[in-house]
């Protein structure tokens, strides 16, 4: 990672002597961060390695934000984040769980997300509870695969653009041959529901132009077997083990970290610092802030800026999708579902398609965790946690009529808690395609980080991560442009080395090849 090696050209030929007899009186550049989920962090981390003076605001009581492990089941259990997407070295986030000896249980050796789960190791079910055959399910996949192939296609001979699900149904009334009845039909369904899933929207909202250009490591992964996966991190998809808690933690370490501190307002001075105002009243003042909370945040202008952002940011914010996935975890006494990874019941729509990851067989506690998205996980947040709950204990006991009533349950809200509303960034259908670089671009001291900054990563821990050290890196740049020589160097003596950015030799473990 480019870390600090550009400044040190603009040093002064100096003794080490005089520098000494200077730096008592040179004061540290100060830095706000707002947001402490994994960007906010890592821009944190980064800025203080340099000897940047940060203090981090977060609104919450815990640091964090969409990586949140639970443990009030007695195992942790990802509530936002809980795949590594990218299990390799070139994921920024492995030295971090390599040194920490994390364990990722693989559910896909390959980059691909439609088939990122071997599809021996599903069970599907209908909504009588009678298994679906293994070979439909892959056959309809082909189909799908196919169609995916073909709606490619489309997007090259249309201006103008569309949404997915539009071409989709182009492509199916091209190509008879591709439309699946009855039970299939019901399985292409669930196909589409695990896309929307991983896009936290419905197919009838996502971009068919955009879809590749903003989400590209997302797009090549679907078309693994028809597009060049060079741009992808490789490595496939790893279950975080022992939950993502403890990134964060070593992450956080020995940062300035105020929670309860929801900041409502962030203006400029004339002399280039500036305020950034917390709820109660409380004032920060600082050489430079970085935002870095959720893109729904931004949208619903909870943030105020004096003077106001300009039109080409607050356009990017306003026209960026946000998506939405709840997850519903259920822990039981005991085991009485089928040793798969994923339980999936399909539907005649994708929107009563639903599935349950198995944590049992990554981690050998006895919990379903039931993923919601788009529409679904909308209308779940009506409903109480007790109903959200109940509801989902009638799609299990579609597959099992005798399931048990589960010992714990926990219910996630992100599209409705005002510290995220919303799950990530999604590309809105006929919206420019700049909207991500847009987004990342600094108003003077202001600089933004966050998951839907990453060009090439957004809706990702590893991106959101990126997103934060690129931010602290253009921050200090800036800063360090306007300082006079003596403070260039007293900051330079002081920098250190990256204790949790460095690679080591260790390798990650896998717990499943
Ligand atoms: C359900 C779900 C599943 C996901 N699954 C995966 C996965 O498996 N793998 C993966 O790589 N990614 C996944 N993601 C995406 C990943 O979690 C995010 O991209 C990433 O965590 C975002 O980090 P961030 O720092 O940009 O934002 P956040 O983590 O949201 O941090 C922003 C922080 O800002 C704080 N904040 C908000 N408003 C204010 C304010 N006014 N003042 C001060 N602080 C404020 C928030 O409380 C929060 O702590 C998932 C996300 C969700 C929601």
């Amino acid at each position: 990672m480019d870390k600090k090696v550009s400044f040190t050209d603009e040093l002064p030929d100096v003794t080490i002597s005089a520098l000494l007899q200077k730096q008592n009186n040179v004061v540290q550049p100060c830095v706000i961060v707002i947001g402490s989920g994994i960007s906010g962090l890592a821009a944190a981390r980064s800025l203080s390695e340099a000897s940047f003076n940060v203090t981090v605001l977060e609104s919450r009581d815990r640091i964090g934000g969409r990586i949140h492990t639970d443990y009030s089941f007695g195992c942790p259990v990802d509530m936002g984040a809980s795949w590594l997407h990218g299990v390799s070295n070139d994921n920024p986030l492995a030295p971090i769980i390599r040194r920490l000896g994390l364990t990722l249980y693989r559910t896909s050796g390959d980059d691909s997300i439609l088939y990122d789960h071997d599809l021996e190791s599903y069970g599907l079910y209908d909504m009588h509870g009678n298994k679906i055959p293994p070979q439909l399910v892959t056959q309809v996949g082909d189909a799908f695969k196919r169609i995916l192939e073909e709606t490619e296609k489309i997007r090259d001979e249309t201006a103008n653009d569309m949404s997915v699900l539009q071409g989709i149904s182009i492509v199916l009334d091209r190509h008879p041959e591709l439309r699946q009845e009855g039970i299939a039909y019901e399985v292409l369904q669930w196909y589409i529901c695990r896309m929307e899933a991983w896009f936290a929207v419905d197919a009838n909202l996502i971009s068919l132009k955009c879809w590749d250009q903003a989400s590209e490591p997302i797009l090549l992964s679907i078309y693994k077997h028809i597009l060049p996966t060079d741009e992808c991190l490789s490595g496939g998809h790893g279950l975080m083990v022992q939950g993502y808690e403890p990134v964060i933690r070593t992450i956080a370490k020995d940062i300035d970290i105020r929670l309860n501190h929801r900041v409502t307002k962030v203006s400029r001075t004339s002399n280039n610092k500036v305020i950034v105002e917390v709820e109660g009243g409380t004032n920060f003042v600082a050489d430079a802030v970085i935002i870095t909370v959720p893109i729904g945040v931004l949208k619903a202008n909870l943030i105020q800026f004096e003077p106001e952002l300009p039109q080409w940011k607050t356009s990017a914010i306003s026209d960026l999708g946000v998506g939405n996935e709840n997850k519903i975890a259920l822990r039981f006494e005991n085991v009485f579902w089928p040793n798969v990874e994923f339980l999936g019941m399909v539907a005649p729509t994708s929107y009563s398609c639903g599935y349950f990851l198995n944590l049992h067989k990554a981690t050998g506690h006895p919990v379903l965790v039931y993923m919601a998205a788009g529409n679904l996980a909308k209308d779940l947040e009506k409903l109480s946690d007790e109903a959200t709950a109940n509801f989902v204990m009638l799609q299990l006991k579609k597959m099992f009529p005798d399931a048990p009533d589960p010992a714990q349950y926990l219910v996630t809200r992100w599209g409705t808690d005002p510290n995220t509303l919303g799950c990530y960034a999604y590309d809105v259908v006929g919206m420019p395609e700049d909207l991500y670089a847009r987004l990342g671009e600094p108003v003077d001291n202001i600089f933004f980080g966050g998951e839907a900054v990453n060009v090439e990563h957004q809706g990702s821990a590893h991106g959101a991560f990126l997103a934060g050290v690129s931010a602290s890196q253009n921050c200090q740049r800036y800063i360090f442009e306007r300082l006079g020589a003596w403070e260039k160097l007293k900051l330079v003596s002081l920098m250190r080395n990256s204790d949790i950015l460095e690679t080591g030799t260790v390798p990650l473990q896998i717990s499943r090849m």
